[in-house]
């Protein structure tokens, strides 16, 4: 639910809760004392009444997901097969704690009583840093009481997670109906807030890794009802990323940041330093975000002081050597493609798709009334992430499988049934960025839109438009494809259509002027190539102009560079099953592995 006071001319208090006065829209300008603030709005239920001229009602809408008319919350609830994860061996109770541990904790600001709440152990462990066992203390990891997880800690800052075990926030049992919650990077921080009686705080489980795909599974039931999260992360680069993603997942009108002042970069050292009424202000003081309006040099320092000691990075590549080169892609901003029909752009669109999905975990949503129905488009993304023709002949039902599941989590299908207007499609990608952390929206194409320039001025409708797309890729940290077709092209000498440009897409100009990325697909039939030109990006470190030359596999739909004229070697590979063996192997060492400084412990172990 949200409140929509801005609807009934009603200027409520931002980022306060329960009762509050404020003047009538209604009746303000007539009063004789200017200053009776006659009505009484209630900052919870958006419900308002003024004891003066009546103004009565309630500001409450229900978000789109909320409403019954929305395809999405009618739809049966989305069938994701959990993996059976192990679960750890129990633990002994935290009475088992020794002297020294305890008073290793005590000198990091932690007491007893806290760690007794908390459950956290102590014992022998395997630890894969020492190839031998070490003493540990142990972060136990409930969910519903029960355990599902441990982080192990030596006294030299070796770190191992429970190998197998499910990954999910450290002590999400805390935040159950709570009405707010802190999220911190690690579980020392975690326990320091706790030890000042903010009880409601949650840790991410693998520090600052900005992964955050095991949070799906808790969205719903542990997040969606807080009225304000605080973001305690630490101060370093990394961080600071995890922040970022933090925020594009929950939604930065109701994030607040927490800052520990200079000289401490985390929770932990605050509390150490200062003290527990110093950390409790320093909730208190926790700046909420910026969502538009004006910015100082100091909102945005940390990314200029990363952009100055790091450089423009390029941005994320498909892998493709000869499109690398020309262009690398990056969120919050509009990327337009065209091509005659049945050039391929759907198809050259999927195989982005499913690069950077594999290669970087990218999430995609498409809107693709282009592709319907849904399962033809599934298919043919199958046979990209497989490299198998979508048949019982080439496809084992083991691999099916598990393309399914794959599709399942990381894309996601747009598909009203009426409402095609552009809000409409932005408002459920905007729900799938909070939900599923989609990075990309795809809408392919621009004509399938709903056409609201009815009686305006087709030029400024689609100006308009477009800068809606660049305004939902900036605020909502996505990068939007946008397929445009355009006009009937001249054919040349050969009779076959001339290679468009984003100046010949119908409609604008602005479809060039107004792309961060332009790129052209054009099907070569004579000679049975694809031609990929990138005809603009906006920002040099991210690419240049140029043309890609490729092969294009009839059988799985994938595309092959095609250099020096020589035949490509076709790529029939399960990429899927090559990614999923190699993030086991990562999770497998990192689940062994400390995130944090790894330091040899010639230093006497504190416990
Ligand atoms: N280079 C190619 N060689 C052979 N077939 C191709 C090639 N590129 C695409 N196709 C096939 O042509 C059909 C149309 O492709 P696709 O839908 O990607 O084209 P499009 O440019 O998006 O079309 P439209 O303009 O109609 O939206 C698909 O069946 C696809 O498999």
């Amino acid at each position: 639910m949200s409140i929509n006071w801005e609807k009934y001319g009603i200027k409520a208090p931002y980022g306060r809760s329960g009762n509050r006065k404020v003047f009538c829209p209604q009746c303000h300008d007539q009063r004789h004392d200017k200053r009776d603030k006659s009505l009484s709005i209630n900052l919870e239920t958006g419900e308002f009444n003024c004891h003066y001229c009546g103004f009565s009602g309630c500001a409450a809408e229900k978000e789109p997901w909320e409403k019954e008319d929305r395809p999405w919350r009618n739809a049966a609830p989305i069938r994701r097969e959990k993996p059976v994860y192990k679960k750890p061996a129990p633990r002994q109770d935290c009475s088992s704690i020794s002297g020294k541990a305890l008073e290793w904790f005590k000198g990091r600001g932690i007491s007893e009583k806290t760690l007794t709440a908390m459950k956290v152990t102590e014992g022998l462990e395997w630890m894969p840093q020492k190839n031998g066992k070490a003493n540990t203390v142990q972060f136990n990891y409930y969910h519903n009481g029960e355990l599902v997880n441990t982080k192990f800690r030596t006294g030299d800052k070796c770190f191992k997670l429970c190998s197998g075990a499910e990954l999910l926030p450290y002590g999400i049992d805390n935040i159950k109906g709570t009405k707010e919650c802190i999220i911190t990077e690690g579980e020392m921080d975690a326990l320091s807030f706790f030890e000042c009686g903010r009880t409601d705080v949650v840790s991410v489980p693998n520090g600052a890794n900005s992964n955050l795909d095991y949070l799906d599974d808790y969205l719903e039931e542990y997040f969606d009802d807080k009225e304000t999260i605080y973001i305690a992360s630490d101060t370093d680069t990394k961080g600071v990323v995890l922040k970022e993603e933090l925020i594009r997942r929950f939604g930065a009108e109701r994030c607040r940041i927490i800052e520990y002042g200079d000289g401490c970069k985390d929770a932990n050292e605050h509390l150490q330093k200062y003290g527990r009424e110093s950390l409790l202000k320093c909730i208190a003081d926790a700046p909420e975000i910026k969502i538009e309006g004006v910015f100082t040099l100091s909102d945005f320092e940390q990314s200029l002081d990363a952009l100055f000691e790091h450089g423009l990075q390029k941005g994320v590549t498909i892998g493709h050597d000869n499109f690398d080169r020309l262009c690398s892609f990056e969120t919050k901003r509009l990327c337009i493609i065209t091509g005659v029909p049945s050039s391929g752009k759907s198809e050259f669109i999927d195989e982005i798709a499913e690069r950077l999905n594999i290669r970087y975990g990218w999430r995609f949503a498409y809107f693709s009334p282009e592709n319907a129905p849904l399962e033809y488009h599934a298919s043919k993304l199958i046979e990209k992430f497989t490299g198998k023709q979508f048949d019982k002949e080439h496809l084992t039902y083991g691999e099916y499988k598990q393309v399914k599941q794959h599709l399942e989590t990381n894309f996601f299908f747009i598909s009203p049934k009426s409402d095609f207007r552009v809000d409409a499609i932005l408002e459920r990608a905007k729900f799938l960025v909070r939900r599923k952390g989609i990075k990309v929206l795809v809408i392919d194409p621009y004509n399938r839109l709903e056409d609201e320039s009815e009686g305006k001025n087709e030029t400024k409708y689609i100006s308009r438009l477009l800068d809606k797309l660049t305004n939902f890729a900036q605020q909502h940290d996505v990068l939007v494809i946008l397929m445009a077709h355009p006009t009937k092209m001249q054919k040349n000498k050969d009779g076959e259509p001339e290679i468009p440009t984003l100046y010949d897409i119908s409609g604008s100009a602005n479809f060039y002027n107004k792309a961060d990325f332009g790129i052209v697909v054009h099907r070569n039939r004579l000679e049975n190539t694809v031609e990929i030109y990138v005809k603009k990006v906006k920002f040099r470190h991210l690419g240049e102009c140029g043309m890609a030359l490729f092969k294009y596999n009839l059988n799985n739909g994938r595309y092959s560079p095609f250099v020096n004229g020589t035949e490509p070697v076709w790529d029939n590979s399960n990429h899927l099953q090559e990614e999923i063996k190699r993030r086991e192997q990562e999770a497998f060492e990192a689940s062994q592995f400390n995130w944090d400084d790894f330091q040899p412990s010639d230093e006497e172990c504190p416990f």
